[in-house]
């Protein structure tokens, strides 16, 4: 062989091997998802810029409807019956309530963690649960009462607390969404850095999706959501062509805004009848945040033109009915009150008669959680509402949960979804958490939309719940 065809067989090979090593390369890179944003940079080569400012700012205001009535009397389920659950759609393959573990009992105050010591539950003596034919006019002190079959006699207790004098400034709706920015930063290191970074990461070994679904799960998104979400992804990641950390993102966030389930009805049933008001009735363990909801609330509603009536049916513990009044008094709302340990279902029933007889817009009924026996909630509960009812029907009954005792909360949130219809849920205390997950799992497990969520102790801490919006601010 002589010298030219050496070196023309040499340059040859060296050749392929160089196409060889340019294909492999292309095709590596083509694999490989890096997290360089090149949306709307066409030169893709500066690192993108992320939004730190985001936090939750809902699109609109919220959103009011008129409500067809809490349906029937509450009822526990019977044994093996299931509660019921919105449509599902795609997502209709989750199992139900999967997390059962470390339940704790009726009672337990959710604002105080389980292992430590248990303060005393106080017996309340609930009233023979037979109805009484309420009296024409509530405020009668001549009011023959009786309990069990007549109004029981502390309604003699009930006093209409006076019209407020001086209001506070009510901060139009559109203007205080965007003062809530920022509240949600602490859930947003867990989605916003850990799982897009995770994902952003290049190709993804069996390893990193168990370290998606370990920081999915860290934020409270529950085991059944968790196992949906990872599975969807990596169906997509597979088969969709997403290279850019924008597309990343873009899949992610389609995927969480679906598992909220965007097309539930999340308006609040607060918008009165041809001669009734609207009656909402929260409900929720003690400590949630029931009574500060109830007055961001009524500030809303006043807000929006209404008239409003506050029954401070919590009469448990006699601050409540106080702090519940200062309330009134700040936002502009009347507040009906009975003395401590009054019965609750009287104190409501004079409540929802006072908002009939003045003709105002809505009556926003405050109960008390503090019940240690799922009979005795279901007795107090179910009086409460069977005996609104004889004035006019249950709109909207929310329970109120705070997002800070993930599994804890949501066991005892159960316990009070069999034992009253719920027809949405406030999520409170979201700004004091990294679990902003939490918004998920309570939708599946309790089968109600999440309406409104509580970003602050301020009065005007309280939003309307947009998934996109959230998913959004979860990101950063
Ligand atoms: N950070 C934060 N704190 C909140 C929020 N909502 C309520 N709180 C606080 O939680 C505490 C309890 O709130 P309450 O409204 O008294 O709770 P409750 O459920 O009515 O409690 P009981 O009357 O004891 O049944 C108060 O200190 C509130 O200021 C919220 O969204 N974020």
């Amino acid at each position: 062989m002589n010298t030219e065809i050496i070196i023309g067989i040499v340059v040859a090979v060296v050749v392929v091997a160089l196409l060889v090593l340019v294909v492999g390369l292309v095709r590596a890179r083509r694999r490989r998802i890096s997290l360089r944003d090149t949306a709307g940079d066409p030169t893709q080569t500066g690192p993108r810029e992320v939004d730190r400012s985001g936090g939750y700012t809902a699109g609109g205001g919220f959103s009011f409807s008129q409500g067809g009535g809490a349906t029937a009397t509450p009822t526990a389920p019977a044994p093996g019956e299931k509660p019921t659950t919105p449509d599902r759609g795609e997502w209709a393959d989750l199992p139900e309530r999967t997390e059962t573990d470390g339940q704790p009992g009726v009672g337990d105050d959710a604002a105080i963690p389980r292992d430590s010591a248990q303060r005393g539950m106080t017996d309340l003596s609930l009233p023979d649960p037979d109805l009484y034919d309420p009296p024409a006019t509530p405020q009668d002190p001549d009011t023959e009462v009786d309990d069990g079959t007549t109004a029981p006699d502390d309604l003699s207790g009930l006093t209409e607390a006076p019209a407020p004098v001086r209001i506070d400034e009510i901060a139009p709706v559109d203007g205080r969404l965007h003062r809530l920015r920022g509240r949600l930063a602490r859930s947003q290191g867990v989605f916003g850095k850990g799982v897009l970074g995770l994902l952003g990461g290049g190709d993804l070994d069996e390893d990193s999706w168990e370290e998606v679904e370990d920081t999915l799960l860290s934020a409270d998104l529950g085991s059944a959501t968790t196992t949906a979400v990872v599975d969807r992804l990596r169906a997509e990641l597979a088969t969709a062509s997403v290279r850019s950390a924008a597309e990343v993102r873009e899949l992610l966030r389609s995927v969480l805004v679906a598992a909220l389930l965007p097309d539930l009805d999340r308006s609040v049933h607060a918008l009165p009848h041809a001669d009734t008001p609207a009656v909402l009735l929260v409900v929720g363990v003690n400590g949630t945040g029931k009574t500060t909801t109830v007055g961001k609330l009524a500030r809303v509603l006043v807000a929006d033109g209404r008239r409003v009536v506050l029954g401070a049916a919590d009469t448990f513990r006699a601050a409540a009915a106080d702090q519940l009044q200062t309330w009134g008094e700040r936002v502009g709302a009347t507040v009906v009150r009975g003395r401590e340990g009054a019965d609750p279902a009287s104190v409501a029933f004079d409540a929802v008669a006072a908002g009939v007889a003045d003709g105002v817009d809505v009556v926003v009924i405050d109960t008390a959680g503090r019940l240690h026996t799922k009979t005795g909630l279901m007795d107090e509960l179910g009086k409460v509402k069977r005996v609104i009812e004889k004035k006019t029907k249950v709109d909207e009954v929310l329970l109120v949960l705070d997002a800070t005792t993930g599994q804890n909360g949501m066991a005892q949130a159960k316990v009070f979804a069999d034992v009253v219809d719920i027809t949405g849920v406030v999520l409170t205390k979201l700004d004091g958490t990294a679990k902003g997950g939490i918004v998920f799992h309570v939708q599946h497990e309790l089968g109600v939309p999440v309406k409104l969520v509580g970003l602050g102790e301020g009065a005007d801490d309280l939003a309307p719940f947009e998934p996109g919006a959230f998913v959004d601010a979860l990101l950063g």
